[in-house]
């Protein structure tokens, strides 16, 4: 089938690769024209058929949202377009309404696996009418890793985003674990090789993961990780993964926690702790450290 992607970034730009491997026509769009296939989006509404399939794979939010204001003005009823990025599931609601209203449909597709995809193949969580997603079925047969899972069709709009949202909460609080139980081995002085302790759990054990090879595969290029600073961006899906738990009075300690421990991260100096620091000292006269 024919496919237009917009946005060949680090993910956009290996899935094109991989969608053509598997046989398909890919006109890529990016800003960037030393990589892009077609000089603006008509042009690539243009190159292709109809009826039309576009996925969007670019930033979240305001990137996101132009894309699909101009696809909505460029496209014709019968058109599906695909949001693969790491959208707001509600943002998913409001861009499939506003394409409705000019007949075109909406597939909103979460995708996991990284810049391994290309090799492994991506994860997909999407949601929409069976009959838009039926449109885009086969570029999902192409992205998806092999074997029997890795995709899937969550539910109606919103449902694919939703479901990567929550992948990526627990992402957030395996990732702190692996990370609490290093700190912790790196701090016992009993243990001698803590990179080897790491290996050893990549077979037979509860906790063997590709997240625990990842870790491996970091140790491995710096055994006490010396050249990096103990600082955690966030992209959003954890804070909306917090922010959903609220709204259906979930609890999520551990992966609240670990978005936390994140913000903790960027701060050189931690207000919170002076303002302990100070009681202590308040009620019963306990030594504060001084700047
Ligand atoms: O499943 C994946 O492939 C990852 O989750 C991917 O989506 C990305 O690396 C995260 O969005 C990073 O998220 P943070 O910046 O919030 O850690």
């Amino acid at each position: 089938m024919e496919l237009g992607l917009i946005g060949l970034g680090k993910m956009g730009g290996n899935m094109r690769e991989r969608i053509r491997r598997a046989g398909h026509t890919v006109v890529g769009y990016d800003r960037n024209p030393e990589i892009s296939d077609v000089e603006s989006l008509q042009e690539l509404v243009n190159k292709l058929q109809g009826p039309r399939v576009v996925w969007v794979m670019v930033p979240a939010g305001a990137a996101t949202q132009a894309t699909v204001d101009e696809l909505a003005e460029l496209l014709s009823p019968g058109d599906v377009v695909v949001d693969g990025g790491n959208s707001r599931w509600t943002d998913d609601i409001k861009h499939a309404e506003a394409l409705a209203a000019k007949g075109i449909g909406f597939v909103d597709c979460g995708v996991s696996g990284g810049v391994w995809g290309l090799e492994n193949g991506y994860a997909l969580m999407y949601g929409g009418d069976a009959e838009h997603v039926a449109c885009v079925q086969p570029v999902f047969d192409a992205l998806k890793p092999e074997g029997d899972f890795g995709s899937v069709h969550a539910g109606a709009v919103g449902a694919g985003h939703f479901a990567k949202m929550v992948h990526n909460g627990i992402e957030y609080a395996m990732m702190q674990a692996f990370a609490e139980g290093w700190e912790l081995l790196e701090a016992a002085p009993e243990v001698t090789d803590v990179r080897e302790v790491f290996r050893s759990w990549q077979e037979g054990t509860v906790i063997r993961s590709w997240l625990l090879d990842l870790a491996v595969r970091a140790l491995d290029e710096d055994e006490h990780l010396d050249k990096l600073r103990g600082w955690a961006a966030d992209s959003g899906e954890g804070r909306w993964t917090v922010e959903a738990a609220i709204d259906h009075a979930v609890p999520l300690p551990a992966i609240t926690a670990s978005l936390f421990a994140r913000f903790a991260s960027r701060q050189d100096d931690s207000p919170q702790m002076k303002m302990i620091a100070a009681l202590r000292n308040q009620f019963g006269g306990h030594a504060v450290e001084s700047k």
